[in-house]
């Protein structure tokens, strides 16, 4: 492994710049909002404005892969440079392509986005476990090696996700409850922060009931655009506010193409977080 640790340059990110990740998601509206045409140099032009007026500030981005897939090969290419020119300002890159398929298939995906000299390296990945925790090894395992990090689909932020992630399995426990079971233990004796992750939404209120101390990073979507803010990041998170990175997308990028405002934006975010988090 050549990278220190995900969860450790996570945790010196987050102290240095402030726990804000920012999401790319390059809507069709927001090109349009942008004056930007809906096609490949748009999406271009949008990402670079974006990763240009931030990649020093904000501690961590997370790409929407589906904006970038929908423009086929040459939108990936724009991906690309993204992630290469994020990182080269510092910032670190979660890919948020929410990968999940039968283990021989999830080595792919891992390979795709997980190990260190593929073109779409980024310092973590999202991945859904509802075809089980364990079809996910592969991109464990390389996770480790490479000293990247996973965030796996816990709690998500939409309120379709309660179905799934809320059934009772026949031991008593959630199925999301499961799942953070199994980063406690993928995280145990891990510091400063283990690199293994959860996706808890910022929109789903009280979360006392579910144990979140599982000694990794807690990813919440769901600020801005679909209702949640700052301030409610305590009440859902308790005792574990600490490892939270709270996630903007439209919040943030409905201010630009003007740069000051994005970063003004972000700014604001984060010193509201930091409020919050006391
Ligand atoms: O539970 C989840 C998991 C992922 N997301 C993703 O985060 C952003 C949210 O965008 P906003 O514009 O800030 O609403 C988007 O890419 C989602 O796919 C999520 O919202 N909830």
């Amino acid at each position: 492994m050549t990278l220190e640790a995900f969860g450790a340059r996570l945790r010196r990110a987050m102290d240095e710049r402030g726990p804000l990740c920012v999401g790319i998601d390059p809507h069709a509206s927001l090109l349009a909002d942008w004056g930007l045409n809906d096609d490949v140099a748009g999406l271009a032009r949008f990402t670079r404005t974006v990763v240009e007026a931030l990649g020093e500030h904000v501690a961590v981005f997370k790409p929407q892969a589906a904006f970038f897939e929908r423009f086929g090969s040459r939108g990936l290419a724009v991906l690309e440079t993204a992630v290469v020119e994020a990182r080269e300002r510092g910032a670190l890159v979660v890919m948020d392509a929410k990968r999940g398929d039968i283990g021989s298939t999830m080595a792919a995906y891992a390979e795709t986005f997980l190990r260190e000299d593929s073109p779409l390296f980024s310092d973590a990945l999202t991945v859904s476990p509802y075809l089980g925790y364990g079809s996910l090894k592969p991109a464990v395992e390389l996770a480790r090696e490479s000293g990247a990090g996973l965030f796996v689909l816990a709690l998500t932020s939409n309120p379709e996700g309660a179905e799934v992630q809320r059934a009772v399995r026949e031991d008593g426990r959630t199925v999301a409850a499961t799942m953070l079971g199994h980063l406690a233990e993928e995280n145990a004796g891990e510091g400063p922060l283990g690199s293994f992750g959860a996706v808890v939404g910022a929109t789903l209120g009280d979360l006392s009931s579910f144990d979140l101390a599982i000694n990794g990073p807690l990813l919440a979507p769901g600020i801005g655009a679909q209702g949640a803010t700052p301030a409610d990041l305590p009440t859902v998170f308790g005792k574990s506010v600490r490892n939270v990175v709270p996630s903007v997308s439209r919040g943030v990028l409905r201010h630009g193409p003007d740069t000051a405002s994005l970063r003004a934006v972000a700014e604001r975010f984060t010193d509201e977080v930091r409020t919050a988090l006391g």
